[in-house]
C-alpha cells in the first residue's frame, strides 16, 4: 500500500481519510465531481466516477483504492443512486483492474441489513435488507455484493460498514439537527427515546478503513468480507441527540410522541410528495427511514473486525461528542 486513490476524498469521510493517509505517510489521490480543498501533497482529479475515462488517469500507478463516494443518504433520486453508486462501482472496479490497482475498500453502510425493525448486536451475517426502506440503502446492498464477488487472485477487496458517522465537517448528523433546533423542532421525542443505537466518530471509521487495506494481502481472512465498523458504545440514541441539541446550546427534548403515530404521518407526508412531486420537489426530513432510525434498536457487533484486523476505537463516545460539537461554532444557539 503505497500510493492510494480515495474516490469521494473530496466529501467528509473521503476527506478524513485523506488527512490520516498523508500523516501515515502514504501517497494521496483523490477523485471527486468537484474540488472541495486545496492540499500541495494530494494530487486531486475532479471527475465523474460513472466514466472509466475520468478514472483512469487517477488511478495511475495506485494500489488500493478507497471508494468513499455517494449521492447524499438523505436524497430521495432512484436514478442518480442507481447510476452512481451500482453502475459507477461497476465501472471502478473495471477501471481498477484495468489500471492493475491490488486492493479496493469500499465504505458500505451496517444499513443495508436494516430495513425498519430492531436489530441488537447485528453481526455482519445477517441477510442484507429483502424489502430496503430507501434506495441509497437498496444501491449500498447492491454495491456492496459487487465488490465483495470481484475479489479475486490478483485484485483483493473487502467492505467496511459503518454506522451513523459524525464528527468535524459532518454534512448531516450535526447540521441537520441544528437547523431542526434553531426552528423549535426537536420538542418530541420518537417513542419512549430506549432504543439503543451506533453513532460513530469519523476517526474510528476512518482507523477501521486503513487496518483493513493494511491487512488486505493474498492469504488474509479480510478478503472478500464486510467489516461492522462502530464506536462499540452503542447509547439510547435520544441521549445523543439531547447531548448535540443541549451541547449546540438548545433545550433538550421533552415530550414523547408514540412511535406508531409518527411513522404514520412520515408514510402520509411520504404519499404527498410524491403526488406534489411534478409540480414541486419536498426533501422531508422525516421520512419512515429517519423516522425508524429514531425509534428502533440499531446497533451492531464488531468483534469480526476485532478478531481480524485487531480493530478497537481510538476516539471514546464522551470525547467524540465533544470533539463534533466545538468542530462546529457555527452551529450553536444565538445567545
Ligand atoms: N454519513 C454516514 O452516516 C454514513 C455514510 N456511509 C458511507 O460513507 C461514505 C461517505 O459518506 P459521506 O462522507 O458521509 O458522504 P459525502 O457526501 O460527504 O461524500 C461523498 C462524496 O462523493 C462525491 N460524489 C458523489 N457523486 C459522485 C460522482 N458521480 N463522482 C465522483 N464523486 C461523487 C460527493 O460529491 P457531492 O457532495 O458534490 O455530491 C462527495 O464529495 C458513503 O459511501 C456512504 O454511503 C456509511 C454509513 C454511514
Ligand atoms: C431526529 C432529529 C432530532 C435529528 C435528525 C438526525 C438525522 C439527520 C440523522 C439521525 C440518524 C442518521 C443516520 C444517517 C443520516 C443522518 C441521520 C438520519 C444515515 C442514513 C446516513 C447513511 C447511512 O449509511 C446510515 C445512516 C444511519 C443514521
Amino acid at each position: 500500500m503505497k500510493t492510494c486513490l480515495v474516490i469521494g476524498g473530496g466529501g467528509f469521510l473521503g476527506r478524513h481519510i485523506v488527512e490520516k493517509l498523508l500523516e501515515k505517510g502514504y501517497g494521496v489521490h483523490v477523485f471527486d465531481i468537484r474540488r472541495t480543498f486545496e492540499d500541495k501533497q494530494v494530487e486531486f482529479f475532479v471527475g465523474d466516477l460513472c466514466k472509466k475515462e475520468d478514472l483512469l488517469p487517477a488511478m495511475k500507478d495506485v494500489d488500493t483504492v478507497f471508494h468513499c463516494a455517494t449521492p447524499s443518504p438523505l436524497s430521495n433520486n432512484k436514478q442518480l443512486f442507481h447510476a452512481v453508486n451500482y453502475h459507477g462501482t461497476k465501472t471502478i472496479l473495471e477501471a481498477a483492474q484495468e489500471a492493475g490497482v491490488q486492493r479496493l475498500v469500499l465504505t458500505s453502510s451496517a444499513s443495508v441489513v436494516y430495513e425498519g425493525k430492531d436489530i441488537v448486536n447485528g453481526k455482519e451475517d445477517l441477510p442484507y435488507a429483502s424489502k430496503p426502506m430507501d434506495y441509497y440503502t437498496e444501491t449500498k446492498i447492491l454495491q456492496e455484493k459487487l465488490v465483495l464477488d470481484a475479489d479475486s487472485e490478483d485484485f483483493f477487496t473487502v467492505a467496511i460498514r459503518p454506522h451513523g458517522i459524525f464528527g468535524p465537517r459532518d454534512p448531516h448528523m450535526l447540521p441537520t439537527t441544528a437547523r431542526m433546533a434553531k426552528a423549535g423542532k426537536t420538542k418530541f421525542i420518537i417513542g419512549d427515546g430506549k432504543n439503543t443505537v451506533d453513532f460513530t466518530y469519523v476517526e474510528n471509521v476512518v482507523h477501521g478503513h486503513i487496518l483493513a487495506a493494511e491487512h488486505l494481502e493474498k492469504d488474509s481472512v479480510v478478503r472478500g468480507k464486510a467489516y461492522n465498523i462502530t464506536n462499540d458504545d452503542p447509547i439510547y440514541f435520544w441521549e445523543f441527540m439531547r447531548r448535540i441539541i443541549t451541547g449546540l446550546g438548545y433545550p433538550a427534548p421533552k415530550y414523547n410522541l408514540p412511535y406508531w403515530l409518527v411513522v404514520a404521518l412520515a408514510v402520509i407526508l411520504q404519499f404527498v410528495c410524491k403526488i406534489l412531486k411534478p409540480i414541486k420537489e419536498i426533501r422531508p426530513t422525516f421520512t419512515p427511514m429517519t423516522v425508524a432510525l429514531a425509534g428502533t434498536h440499531h446497533f451492531y457487533s464488531c468483534e469480526r473486525a476485532k478478531n481480524d484486523m485487531d480493530y478497537k476505537p481510538v476516539v471514546p463516545m464522551d470525547k467524540a461528542i465533544k470533539l463534533a460539537i466545538d468542530s462546529y461554532p457555527e452551529l450553536r444557539a444565538e445567545t
